[in-house]
C-alpha cells in the first residue's frame, strides 16, 4: 500500500540528507508509528506519502502508483485516496466546522445535495454533531483536531496520515484523538502516525519505524517508543503514564468491539477483504462505535498482502457515495476534470 524503496531525500541547502536510503512496506489495514528525534525524518516521510515532495533518490510508491512519475495534474485526484492531519489543525479560520469539512468536496466539484449529505455524517463520525455552524476559534483544541479529522476522512481515504496529531493538546484530548483514529484504522483505514508521544506508542504495541538522522533504525512489529532521551517533554512523565494507559484502555476497547463485530454472525463475510465496501446509511451495527469505512476499490493482490499483519472487520456505518466531479463543472475550472484511467490508483506495474 505504501512502499519506500531505498528512499533518500535532499532537500535544497542542507548538507545531510533528511532521508537517507529508507526502505518499508505498509500494508492496508496496518497503523504504523513513526518514531524518532526531532529532525530525524518523519515529516519528511509523510510528505513524501502525500507527494508535497519527491525523493532525491528511491521510489515511493502509494496506492500502486508511482509518485516519481505522477504528474502535478494527477495529484489532486491521488490526494483523494490519502487523507492527512496535522499538529496545527490547518482550519480555515474564517469558514464554519460544516464549511472547513464541505470545501475539500467542493474542491473537486461533488454535488451540493452530496455535500449537505456527506458532512454531517463525517461530523456526527467523529464526535461534532450539532457543530457545524461553529468557528474553529469556538472549539476546544480536541475539537479543532476532530474538524480536521473529519475534512481528511470526507473523501474515505484508504490512508489516513497523521503527523503528531495530539501534539497540540492535553493527555485527556490526546486519548479522545488516539482513540478515534484507532477506531479509523479498525474500519480498515491504513494509519501512519508521527509522534513523539511514547506512551502511546509503549502502551499500543503497533507496529512502529523508528528514524535517527534520516535513516530506519528500526522497524518492530509490535513495538514500543525506544530511547525517549532525544523527546521533547511537555507533560509531566505522571500525567503522560495516565495518558498512555487511557491510551490502552481505549484501544483495547475499541479492539474488543471489533472482535465482538467479528464474532457476529450477520458481520461475517468470508470472502471480503478486510476494509469491505460500507453498508447503506444507517444505524452502527453492535456495540461499535462509527468508523469510517475506506474505500474498497483496492488492488486484489494488496488485499491478499494485507493479511499478512493484522485482520480488522470494517464496522460500516455510512456510505458516502462516489463523488461526481463533474456535476458542478468546478472539476474542470479547477483543472480537475480530465480524469483518465491513469487518475485510478492501481496495482503496482
Ligand atoms: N523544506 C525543507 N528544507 C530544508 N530542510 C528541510 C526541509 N524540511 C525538512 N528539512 C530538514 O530535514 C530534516 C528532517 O526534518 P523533518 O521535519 O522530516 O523531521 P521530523 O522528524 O519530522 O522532526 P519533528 O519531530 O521536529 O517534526 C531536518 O534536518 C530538517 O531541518
Amino acid at each position: 500500500m505504501i512502499r519506500f524503496e531505498n528512499v533518500t531525500k535532499n532537500f535544497r541547502g542542507t548538507a545531510k540528507p533528511a532521508l537517507d536510503k529508507v526502505d518499508f512496506e505498509v500494508l492496508r489495514g496496518e497503523f504504523v508509528f513513526l518514531v524518532g528525534a526531532s529532525g530525524s525524518g518523519k515529516s519528511s516521510c509523510l510528505r513524501l506519502i502525500l507527494r508535497e515532495e519527491r525523493p532525491t533518490d528511491g521510489r515511493v510508491v502509494v496506492l500502486g502508483r508511482d509518485l516519481r512519475t505522477l504528474s502535478n495534474r494527477k495529484v489532486p485526484y491521488f490526494r483523494r485516496h490519502v487523507g492527512a492531519v496535522f499538529q496545527d489543525f490547518r482550519l480555515l479560520p474564517g469558514k464554519t466546522v460544516f464549511q472547513n469539512v464541505a470545501f475539500t468536496l467542493q474542491v473537486i466539484g461533488s454535488s451540493r445535495a452530496f455535500i449537505q449529505q456527506a458532512v454531517p455524517e463525517v461530523l456526527a463520525l467523529v464526535g461534532l454533531d450539532g457543530k457545524g455552524k461553529r468557528f474553529p476559534h469556538e472549539l476546544s483544541g480536541g475539537e479543532q483536531q476532530r474538524v480536521a479529522i473529519a475534512r481528511a476522512l470526507v473523501n474515505r481515504p484508504q490512508v489516513l496520515l497523521a503527523d503528531e496529531p495530539t501534539g497540540n493538546l492535553d493527555p485527556a484530548t490526546s486519548v479522545d484523538i488516539m482513540q478515534l483514529l484507532a477506531r479509523i484504522n479498525a474500519g480498515g483505514t491504513t494509519v501512519v502516525m508521527a509522534t513523539h508521544e511514547a506512551g502511546f506508542v509503549d502502551q499500543m504495541q503497533r507496529r512502529v519505524i523508528e528514524l535517527r538522522d534520516g535513516q530506519m533504525v528500526r522497524d518492530e512489529r509490535h513495538g514500543g517508543y525506544g530511547d525517549i532521551s532525544a523527546i521533547p517533554s511537555l507533560a509531566p512523565e505522571p500525567v503522560r503514564g495516565a495518558a498512555a494507559v487511557a491510551a490502552l484502555t481505549a484501544v483495547l476497547e475499541v479492539q474488543r468491539e471489533v472482535a465482538l463485530a467479528d464474532a457476529a454472525p450477520l458481520a461475517e463475510a468470508p470472502d471480503a477483504a478486510p476494509a469491505a465496501p460500507a453498508a447503506p446509511s444507517g444505524p452502527a451495527v453492535g456495540p461499535a462505535p462509527a468508523v469510517i469505512p475506506a474505500k474498497p476499490d483496492i488492488p486484489a493482490e494488496e488485499a491478499a498482502a494485507a493479511s499478512a499483519p493484522r485482520q480488522t472487520s470494517p464496522i460500516p456505518i455510512i456510505d458516502i457515495a462516489e463523488v461526481d466531479v463533474d456535476e458542478l463543472g468546478l472539476a474542470d475550472r479547477l483543472g480537475l476534470g480530465e480524469e483518465d484511467p491513469d487518475d485510478r490508483v492501481g496495482p503496482t506495474s
